[in-house]
């Protein structure tokens, strides 16, 4: 299978080069070429398959000849023998045809445990195979960092740098970060906010000269397409426990980056019968407006009560936006040449866009009342994330006979904070590799704003 840039001038790459390359030479993000579809025979035949056989049925052929089918499956069985929970990603009811998928079983408690786990194994194989090192940089507003450490710290052949908005993750997610000691392994607190990060990440890749020579980025952020490819399995592994191919589900799912929705609209694209996908943000809400009132336009980061959905430039909305332009890069590429300026979309890609996705945006004040209440009535503890998803659902389901599921996005003892705003619990328990989180030594390095002092720092590290 080749992958191609949403922004159509750039080469196109195998899926191994795709998986070991960041932004497309043109600025794009990768996709495939075209998608694999599932008929509805096939589908109903995944029924009852443990999660790592389904995982290698959707997975396969994207990576078509460039893994054995023995080498996927050894990656695949790898990547989610450090999952808590027998089932990988159980689900919860918590309401008449209400669900709950919890993503937060792996080494992190978040749902990016699923693809970075995935994608370790997956860097590890490959640059082992090619006797190359590479630098892995990425940008996180909380999970998608202690996710990559966990996922990358064991590779020989990577040394890796994440950059976090200083003061605005939370400790847990902080720590999850700053307390891995690998010599491999380098934290960086941006004085600035997540969308500063991304855009350091993002720049750093399109100019790479600080790097030393025969060294180069590879990224962990979504922009790598096998993060979305591995995240489209849980949407088949939810659905065909609730019914399908027979049934419709729909899911609604917290959305930051725009990754894990963008996986769920790919599923759909694949077969799965999903009528409605609930976009659900929190203040920073530039993704409800875009579906409601067709306003895409920037406005200043609100810090909230989810951290780690405080994203104004989505990234993937980007790979929606090509396959609602008819895969057109230039339209794409014209759209989104200024992110920071006011975009509105074409009102016939807007009504497209509608037919599968709906919105909503929750705020603080909101999302504390429905952990509240979703904890009076079924004693069950949502994090602050995922109660947005729960709250959105609940506003905007179009149907109350199909069966809607919340994807939990993270445990929600990654935000005490937020939680014992809700309720006066003691202390919501960390798991057992976990307990001694805040007696650990931290290490991270503080920086200005300031590309060149993020590369001086990194080239430097590089070298000692
Ligand atoms: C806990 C949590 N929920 C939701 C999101 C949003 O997911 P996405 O960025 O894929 O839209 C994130 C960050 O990505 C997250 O860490
Ligand atoms: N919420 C994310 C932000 C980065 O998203 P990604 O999916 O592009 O890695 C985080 O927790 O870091």
């Amino acid at each position: 299978m080749k992958f191609i840039s949403t922004r159509g001038r750039a080469p196109s790459l195998s899926f191994a080069d795709t998986v070991l390359t960041g932004l497309a030479s043109d600025g794009g993000l990768y996709v495939p070429e075209s998608l694999p579809t599932f008929s509805r025979a096939e589908i109903a035949a995944m029924a009852g398959l443990d999660y790592r056989e389904l995982a290698f049925r959707i997975i396969q052929p994207f990576v078509g000849d460039d893994l054995s089918d023995e080498e996927l499956r050894d990656i695949i069985e790898r990547s989610y023998e450090t999952f808590r929970h027998r089932a990988i990603a159980p689900l919860v009811q918590t309401g008449t045809n209400e669900w709950i998928l919890e993503l937060f079983h792996g080494p992190t408690l978040a749902f990016k445990d699923f693809a970075l786990q995935f994608l370790g194994q997956l860097f590890d194989h490959l640059l082992k195979k090619r006797g190359e090192r590479v630098v892995v940089m990425g940008a996180t507003s909380g999970d998608t960092g202690s996710a990559a450490i966990e996922g990358c710290r064991h590779c020989d052949n990577i040394d890796i740098f994440i950059l976090h908005p200083h003061n605005r993750v939370s400790e847990v997610q902080r720590r999850q970060m700053t307390t891995v000691m690998s010599d491999n392994v380098f934290n960086i607190a941006l004085e600035g906010n997540f969308d500063d990060c991304q855009n350091m990440v993002k720049a750093s890749f399109a100019d790479q000269s600080f790097l030393p020579d025969g060294r180069r980025l590879v990224a962990v952020n979504s922009i790598n397409w096998a993060r979305i490819m591995a995240q489209i399995v849980y949407y088949f592994y939810a659905a065909l426990r609730l019914g399908a191919p027979e049934k419709t589900v729909n899911f609604s799912v917290p959305t930051g980056n725009f990754g894990d929705i963008f996986a769920g609209y790919l599923a759909r694209q694949m077969g799965l019968p999903i009528d409605q996908l609930v976009i659900a943000t929190n203040a920073n809400d530039i993704l409800h407006r875009c579906i409601s009132d067709n306003d895409h336009s920037p406005r200043p980061l609100v810090h909230s009560l989810s951290p780690s959905m405080d994203i104004m430039v989505s990234s993937n909305f980007e790979r929606l936006l090509f396959d609602l332009y008819d895969r057109n890069g230039s339209a794409v590429a014209e759209l989104l040449a200024d992110r920071s300026a006011p975009m509105h979309l074409d009102p016939s890609v807007l009504s497209r866009a509608r037919e599968v996705f709906s919105s909503c945006r929750v705020d603080d004040a909101r999302t504390v009342e429905v952990i509240r209440e979703v904890f009076e009535s079924s004693e069950y503890l949502l994090d602050p994330h995922t109660a947005i998803g729960v709250e959105a659902a609940r506003r905007v389901r179009k149907s109350a006979e199909q069966p809607m599921v919340c994807l939990s996005t993270a445990h929600p003892a990654k935000f005490p904070d937020a939680v014992a705003r809700a309720l006066p619990l003691e202390k919501i328990p960390l798991p057992a590799h976990m307990q001694d989180l805040f007696e650990r030594a931290e290490r991270m390095k503080v920086l200005p704003n300031d590309l060149s002092q993020v590369h001086e720092f990194m080239a430097t590290a590089l070298d000692t």
